[in-house]
């Protein structure tokens, strides 16, 4: 028996304002894109950097346009930084997310990371973990997941291109060396096939610590171009490596079926950052929105 009735469909505002590089899309306001996601149909949204900061005026646009927050990132320095410091900033995070009734938390190390350096080619540069650092970072990052026990929330981790925790190695490693009752793991398509692992191995071998998923699909042949031409995470994203589901490389049937089949509780996110002036946010969530319906 496969099962719709615990997914809850999300998208992210990287489509119409790139965090990461917030020139793309800057004409894009915050009033747009959340009025034309729930346009598009979906329930839920993640938070960008033009959403207002103040829990009880984030809460009135949304539920005025029937969106619950699912989550937001969060940058995390454990291997870089005093630990107090990054347990502070976590704190805040955590708290304004449970304020906002979100009930996971996206971290990511960006210790060592190569993701917003525009210069950097991300296969050849890609950073690794010293064995010192492996140890810091999960015991850093398990006081985090006990910090979002606190508010029984869950900590996932993102797996992104340009990090240390990018191939199946580094998740194995990560999810061998952490608490599954403490770290989570979030799931997302888009950085898992861009890097070259199989999703639906990770999908299979992780799902009882999957807590929260990133739709997001490829276009191959830029893949290709960016890996010739030595581009970095940045600059690929802006020649199209990204686009949302249905649009690219990667068959979410099997993906699909796996999620409901196994009755996966939570949110699947539509999360596909391009360029919004060649192609339109709107127009691509409403795309990915028919897409995933009809799977
Ligand atoms: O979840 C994500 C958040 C973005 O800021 C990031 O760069 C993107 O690639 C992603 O998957
Ligand atoms: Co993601």
């Amino acid at each position: 028996m496969s099962s719709m009735e615990n997914i809850k469909l999300g998208c992210a505002p990287i489509a119409w304002t790139n965090d990461d590089m917030p020139e793309l899309g800057a004409e894009n306001s915050f009033e747009q894109c959340i009025s034309e996601m729930a346009l598009a149909g979906y329930k839920g949204t993640e938070i960008g950097n033009k959403y207002p900061k103040e829990p009880e005026t984030l809460k009135k646009f949304l539920d005025q346009r029937g969106l619950e927050v699912a989550s937001a990132w969060f940058s995390a320095y454990i291997t870089t930084r005093d630990l107090k410091q990054v347990k502070k900033d976590f704190l805040k995070h955590r708290d304004f997310l449970h304020a906002m009734g979100a009930e996971v938390i996206v971290v990511s190390e960006q210790g060592g990371s190569i993701q917003g350096e525009i210069e950097t080619p991300l296969f050849e540069k890609k950073p690794a973990f010293t064995e010192g650092e492996w140890k810091r970072f999960t015991d850093g990052l398990e006081i985090l997941g006990e910090l979002a026990k606190e508010k029984t929330m869950t900590l996932v981790y993102h797996h992104h291109m340009g990090t240390c925790i990018q191939t199946t190695e580094e998740i194995d490693r990560l999810m061998q060396e952490t608490d599954p009752e403490k770290v989570s793991l979030l799931y997302d398509t888009g950085h898992l096939v861009f890097s070259g692992e199989d999703p639906l191995y990770i999908l299979d071998k992780y799902f009882d610590r999957i807590r929260h998923v990133h739709f997001k699909d490829i276009r191959k042949e830029v893949i290709e171009k960016i890996k010739s031409e030595k581009d970095s995470f940045l600059i690929g994203v802006k020649k199209g490596a990204f686009t949302v589901p249905g649009d690219g490389e990667i068959d979410f049937k099997p993906i699909m079926t796996y999620l409901k089949e196994n009755k996966y509780k939570g949110w699947i996110v539509v999360e596909a950052e391009q360029d919004p002036s060649i192609c339109n946010a709107f127009e691509y969530a409403v795309k990915a929105k028919r897409y995933i319906d009809n799977l």
